[in-house]
């Protein structure tokens, strides 16, 4: 209930007198942005000319941007919104110096996509791909500019073929996006009991493992290269008893019928991407680095602590700690580690120096700026 005192509702004369005034503000106010953001655009363009061969695209700087839009707002626009609209004029404004490709897991309507047009804007060029094997071949063939790989799920883990292709990619991560997951359940049929299939990515079927057995018991499980293939098989015509699982802009793409939305177990299910490119990220002041090591003789008592010990006494916190088995070494296992801070950071400098006089192997897969 609003506090105002009623008032009598203006005719349709005085409501257009009374709005007219705020109009020509707006006119005016417009007028404004679009010179300032030209403006804008113009020290862009000069600082893509300064650059000449280099990379265009510098995370660090984007974050520091959007970090102080967000400590200088004063509303009322909403925090979001406002990050999603200098997120968009930085798109453009890097569009000027150089237009991007980005290559992500495909095919259109991913998450992956969703993820890579969020931390890109709409003026990136993106590319989809079949596999995340071809999103990273694409960029080290320099085909492409960056990759947007998912690498963790909230709820289901690690992404283990982002993790084995980033011991053996020459490529830097240079950027971290997240990503709420809200699944929907889309088909051609029109009611729950019509389904008596389910197409979808297999994290997704793990994503939603609950929801299918309480409310699709009987439905046939099929996992699918992506949820967004699995949109296109469930769009095909003699599928009318086939749904899928997946993102809503599969749903849109593919123009099948929403039959249930928020599906996945967990309301908080977030995935976690990284951004791969030739470059490395400066330090932004918010940053993390993904390393790979191997202890040597990890299976001994100690090893991993000693290998680890660094971190903890020059106060570095580690924020993700995950083995993959060596490939052809029978019960050999690399560690993925997370770890807040920059590599050029003086202590993680420190800590890495004396991790790889410890270490059988240790790579910095790249320092980024935190999502
Ligand atoms: O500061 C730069 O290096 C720029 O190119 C400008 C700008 C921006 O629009 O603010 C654009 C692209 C970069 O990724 C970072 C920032």
């Amino acid at each position: 209930m609003s506090d105002q005192p009623d008032r009598p509702p203006l005719t349709p004369e005085a409501l257009a007198q009374a709005i007219a005034p705020h109009r020509e503000r707006i006119d005016q106010i417009d007028a404004q942005l679009l010179e300032l953001l030209n403006q804008r655009a113009n020290q862009a363009r000069a600082i893509g000319t300064l650059k000449g061969e280099a990379a265009v695209y510098r995370p660090e700087r984007e974050a520091q941007v959007l970090a102080r839009i967000a400590a200088l707002n004063a509303g009322p626009l909403h925090g979001n919104a406002v990050q999603r609209i200098f997120r968009e004029v930085m798109s453009e404004c890097l569009a000027l110096e150089r237009p991007l490709t980005v290559t992500y897991l495909g095919p259109r309507g991913t998450f992956t996509e969703q993820a890579a047009a969020r931390h890109f804007g709409s003026a990136a060029l993106l590319q989809p791909c079949a596999t995340i094997d071809e999103t990273l071949r694409e960029v080290e063939a320099r085909q492409a500019d960056y990759a947007v790989v998912p690498i963790e799920n909230s709820s289901e883990g690690a992404v283990n073929r982002t993790l084995d292709l980033l011991t053996s990619t020459e490529l830097r991560a240079c950027g971290e996006a997240t990503l709420r997951i809200h699944h929907l359940l889309m088909s051609q049929a029109q009611e729950l009991p019509e389904v008596i299939q389910v197409y979808a990515h297999p994290q997704a079927l793990a994503q939603c493992r609950d929801f299918l057995s309480r409310c699709l018991p009987q439905a046939e499980q099929v996992a699918v290269s992506s949820n967004a293939e699995a949109a296109r098989l469930a769009a095909q015509p003699q599928q009318t008893h086939t749904a899928a699982i997946g993102p809503g802009q599969a749903a849109a793409l593919y123009g099948l019928n929403v039959l249930d939305q928020n599906v996945e177990d967990d309301p908080n299910n977030t995935t976690r991407f990284l951004v791969l490119g030739h470059q490395a990220a400066g330090p932004s002041g918010a940053d993390r680095t993904t390393l790979i090591v191997a202890a040597p003789q990890a299976d001994h008592a100690g090893a991993m602590h000693r290998l680890l010990e660094p971190f903890s006494r020059l106060g570095i916190s580690m924020t993700k700690l995950e083995s993959r088995p060596v490939r052809g070494g029978l019960w050999q296992y690399v560690f993925f580690i997370d770890i807040e801070g920059h590599a050029d950071d003086p202590s993680v400098a420190q800590a890495l120096l004396e991790m790889r006089q410890r270490a059988n192997f240790l790579k910095v897969v790249g320092s980024y700026p935190r999502a």
